[in-house]
């Protein structure tokens, strides 16, 4: 059963809020979910500058934390190549590597520091609970995005040596596809220069080793948190609705859905997958904020869905 607590209050310095709460609650049905009529009308005021004074996701901005960030992308684009995805794919598709609950993943990840992000300035799961508090207070009812939101981040734990303790390149940061050009809409595309995989004729053109309308879960993305979360919550029989999934396997894949770079690699379900990432997205960039979320309080509730939805221990 389903635990209710009480509806989240943000009284933080920026306004996570409804701006027209009417059009919010406009709802038609989607496949058994209920997709909000006009998602673009629903009104999450976004703050203009982050923890750090810098706007959003500003690559360019001239602070020692972004010459960080920089290097991170020169590592990142170098070494993700077409090879090391299928071979990290392979090893982690095992599962061999722990058994443990979701909310305890939760905590096991306030261990983990994201050298990619230029926004972030508290433990993970202040992050986790920001969004999903945020996305709850916007969307009440979709329950699944709520636990969505809670464990997007959660294959950060390869970080950790109990995971493989990979390196960042390999967890965190934007993801693109392999196995097909890099499109300029990657941020800090000039280091892909250094890439082996330029060197391969059948990945240098724009569709590369896929078909145009193949559908991403044909598509090797870079290897990272994303798809390592997704194989973990698929595996293990969760129950969450295909945009749950969609939103956990490409919520880094800004090129994608920020910049509407390799659409043509899209099928319909993609399509309309995409249209929640969308939603999603907003609050994961932009709940980012200083007011904590108080764990204790919301915890029972996030526990009762992660039962709804998931068993009580996975393979990890
Ligand atoms: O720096 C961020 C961070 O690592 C996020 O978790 C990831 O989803 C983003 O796409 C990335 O750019
Ligand atoms: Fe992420
Ligand atoms: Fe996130």
């Amino acid at each position: 059963m389903t635990i209710l607590i009480e509806q989240p209050i943000f009284d933080s310095q920026f306004d996570v809020k409804n701006v027209d709460s009417n059009e919010t609650n406009e709802l038609v049905l989607d496949g058994g979910f209920s997709m909000p009529k006009e998602v673009s009308q629903n009104g999450f005021a976004t703050p203009e500058v982050n923890s750090f004074g810098h706007s959003f996701r500003d690559y360019d901005a001239e602070s020692e934390r972004q010459k960080g960030v920089e290097e991170f992308y020169k590592l990142q684009h170098i070494n993700q190549t077409y090879d090391f995805v299928k071979k990290m794919r392979e090893h982690y598709g095992k599962l061999d590597k722990a058994e443990m609950g979701i909310w305890e993943c939760c905590e096991l990840l306030n261990e983990v520091v994201d050298e990619s992000d230029p926004d972030l300035d508290e433990p993970q799961i202040q992050h986790l609970l920001q969004s999903a508090e945020a996305i709850r207070k916007d969307y009440p009812n979709e329950d699944w995005l709520h636990l969505t939101a809670l464990i997007h981040d959660l294959g950060k734990i390869l970080l950790l040596p109990q995971f493989g303790e990979l390196s960042q390149w390999a967890v965190v940061g934007d993801t693109f596809p392999v196995g097909c050009a890099f499109d300029e809409a990657n941020i800090h595309h000039k280091y892909f220069k250094e890439n082996p995989d330029i060197k391969n004729p059948a990945y240098g053109t724009k569709d590369g080793i896929y078909t145009k309308e193949c559908g991403l879960n044909n598509v090797m993305m870079s290897w990272g948190h994303d798809d390592y979360m997704y194989l973990v919550a698929k595996e293990n029989g969760t129950t969450l609705p295909s945009a749950g999934l969609f939103i956990i396997r490409y919520h880094s894949f800004y090129p994608l859905h920020r910049e509407g770079a390799y659409t043509h690699l899209m099928n319909d379900e993609d399509r309309e997958n995409l249209k929640w990432l969308h939603v999603f997205n907003k609050y994961d960039l932009y709940s980012k904020s200083k007011v904590l979320v108080d764990v204790e309080k919301v915890k029972p509730y996030y526990q009762s869905l992660i039962a709804k939805y998931f068993p009580a221990k996975l393979r990890w």
